[in-house]
């Protein structure tokens, strides 16, 4: 079993809790009584005329306390925060991780975050089921994670457009040419690619310029994972990234806000001008 399965599987199972306490039924309910989402890809700076874009790289902020790749990475007593820190910086997307076995996330870190920011939230989690969709709407998310190794066609396709339905947007995450192929073809409007090898865990940060040129000029593109420095963010930057996603240097980092805006600003002097 891969790394990746052994998540989901865990993930089914929490669900299956989740939805013995309520149904879904009354999440959906729930989802549609929630305020309305905020424009994820309008705060990414994206546009469908691409001619009309800015160059400044945005940074989707994340709460994540472990990985499984690394493991315990930081506490984090009170995600709400660290959030606002990062919105402080200039951060245009908090990601919160939800996943609780893998990554020690839940629901009541999305809920505080929420409470905490203005600016569009991305509930990450593993998403196998309609179910978590609903969920994360009703939990006042505003983005959700669709990966497309974890997905076939159909289920992407129709994931994404519930997620639209409710007036969210996604984050579809690619590893290879090949699911860039298939993120299109579902509709993906905010595609990002994971330099994260989900075999091996380890991360390739060249993989993204090899990837960055397949991609539509009216999406937005996520460089994600591997950011340590200003000179890898300016690296994804020049190599064609809208936005970063970082998660380990900023919640280890004494200075989260500050870094925050450095990362802007360094990905914004290295993004190719027009
Ligand atoms: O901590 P990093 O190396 O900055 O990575 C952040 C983010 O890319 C990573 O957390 C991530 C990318 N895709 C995911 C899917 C599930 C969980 C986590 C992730």
């Amino acid at each position: 079993m891969s790394v990746l399965d052994d998540i989901i599987a865990g993930v089914r199972e929490d669900l299956g809790a989740r939805r013995a306490h309520a149904p879904l039924e009354q999440v959906k309910e729930q989802a549609l009584a929630a305020a309305p989402a905020r424009d994820a890809y309008q705060a990414l700076g994206g546009h469908a005329d691409p001619a009309q874009r800015d160059t400044t790289l945005r940074v989707i902020s994340e709460v994540k306390r472990k990985s499984p790749s690394k493991g315990a990475l930081a506490d984090i007593p009170e995600p709400a925060v660290l959030a606002a820190e990062y919105q402080a910086g200039g951060a245009s997307v908090i990601s919160v991780l939800t996943e609780a076995r893998r990554f020690g996330g839940s629901l009541d870190d999305l809920d505080a975050v929420r409470a905490a920011v203005q600016i569009p939230v991305l509930r990450k989690d593993f998403t196998v089921d309609e179910y978590q969709i609903y969920e994360a709407r009703a939990h006042g998310a505003d983005l959700v994670l669709l990966i497309v190794a974890a997905l076939d066609d159909q289920t992407l396709a129709s994931f994404l457009e519930l997620t639209h339905d409710l007036g969210m947007n996604a984050l579809v995450e690619t590893h290879t040419e090949e699911e860039i192929a298939r993120a299109i073809a579902a509709g993906a409007k905010i595609i990002g690619v994971n330099v994260r090898n989900l075999k091996t865990l380890d991360v390739d940060p060249a993989t993204f310029g090899k990837l960055a040129p397949l991609l539509p000029a009216d999406a937005v593109i996520v460089a994600e994972s591997g950011v340590e420095s200003t000179v890898q963010v300016a690296d994804y930057a020049a190599a064609g990234a809208d936005a970063i996603l970082v998660g380990e240097a900023l919640v280890k980092h004494a200075d989260p806000r500050g870094t925050v805006a450095e990362f802007i600003a360094a990905g914004t002097a290295a993004k190719p001008q027009r």
